[in-house]
């Protein structure tokens, strides 16, 4: 089906959403995103063509938070052979919250998936075995692929949730405990914080994940970021877990690979034709944008595409 897309579609998809803000919950477990205002709402859309559509808060920067897994992910992909990943990190949903902790003590110290915490944070701990400087390493990987020089982390928010990681400390060391957690916890936790801490927009974020709907290319690049396989590899996951325990409900509304955070950012992806980036801060009782959703449902049913 031919794509009618334009700013002006956007727009009126976010007007008939806006009335659903207040009925979520902006994330206060990390207090330094409590403060972002819950009214924001925005959208941008790039396509493998090379369009970009935005409408609303497109253009501000908020905390990526957990849409930072898939890019810790890819950045280990890259790193690892094989199975290597995958012998420390399973595949499959968990149908539990992102920080639960009761799947990884009776599993052995296995995460379900790279998307929930556990499972992203084996990751943190596979890229510090190999990198000498993760952190600069996923600024410099992020800026090559949005094509934007100045994303950064908002140490803030890093910060922030650094003073209040208990849980996430406490799911690191129940891996350390099985033999699952090669280095020091604190170290690892401080770069998984870093990376959640991205701060990027709408139009960013649409423009960093269109290699994810482009077969792992940049559109105008020669040097594949992944090849094929893993892009599809990569989807599967994000269409699977990447919404935690409600990813089957996200499939049923919305139908395409995606990943929440819980700064009230989601990407998704069609693949072939385009990656989108929603953003609105309010988020329902799974974590995940409760506007942002509405907005992604509306929209592949106006423009007709699902990957069912
Ligand atoms: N779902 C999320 O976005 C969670 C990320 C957050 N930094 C945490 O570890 O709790």
């Amino acid at each position: 089906m031919a794509l009618v897309l334009d700013n002006s579609v956007l727009d009126a998809i976010l007007a008939q959403v806006r009335p659903l803000l207040g009925q979520g919950k902006v994330a206060n477990y990390i207090p330094a995103l409590a403060e972002v205002p819950a009214s924001k709402l925005g959208i941008a859309i790039c396509t493998v063509d090379g369009g970009c559509f935005t409408s609303g808060d497109a253009l501000e920067r908020f905390s990526i938070q957990s849409i930072s897994k898939v890019l810790s992910l890819v950045l280990a992909m890259d790193r690892y052979e094989g199975d290597e990943i995958w012998r420390r990190v399973g595949k499959d949903p968990s149908g539990q919250p992102f920080n639960s902790l009761v799947q990884l003590e009776l599993e052995q110290g296995i995460p379900r998936n790279p998307f929930i915490n556990a499972g992203a944070l084996v990751v943190c701990d596979m890229l510090q075995s190999r990198l000498s400087a993760p952190r600069q390493r996923m600024l410099e990987f992020v800026r090559m692929l949005s094509g934007v020089s100045d994303i950064s982390y908002d140490a803030r928010v890093a910060r922030s949730e650094f003073e209040h990681s208990a849980r996430n400390a406490a799911i690191a060391y129940l891996m350390k405990s099985f033999g699952n957690f090669d280095n020091d916890v604190i170290g690892v936790l401080q770069n998984y914080f870093h990376y959640c801490a991205l701060k990027m927009s709408c139009l960013e974020l649409a423009k960093t994940f269109l290699f994810l709907a482009n077969q792992g290319r940049l559109p105008d690049g020669d040097r594949p970021v992944i090849s094929p396989l893993q892009t599809r590899q990569i989807n599967a996951l994000m269409a699977t877990s990447g919404l935690y325990e409600n990813a089957g409900e996200f499939a049923w509304r919305v139908g395409m690979p995606g990943k929440s955070g819980v700064g009230g950012g989601i990407v998704a992806i069609v693949p072939h034709e385009m990656s989108i980036a929603v953003w609105s801060p309010e988020l329902d009782g799974a974590g995940n944008s409760l506007a942002g959703i509405a907005v992604l449902e509306i929209l592949a049913q106006n423009i007709g595409r699902s990957i069912f």
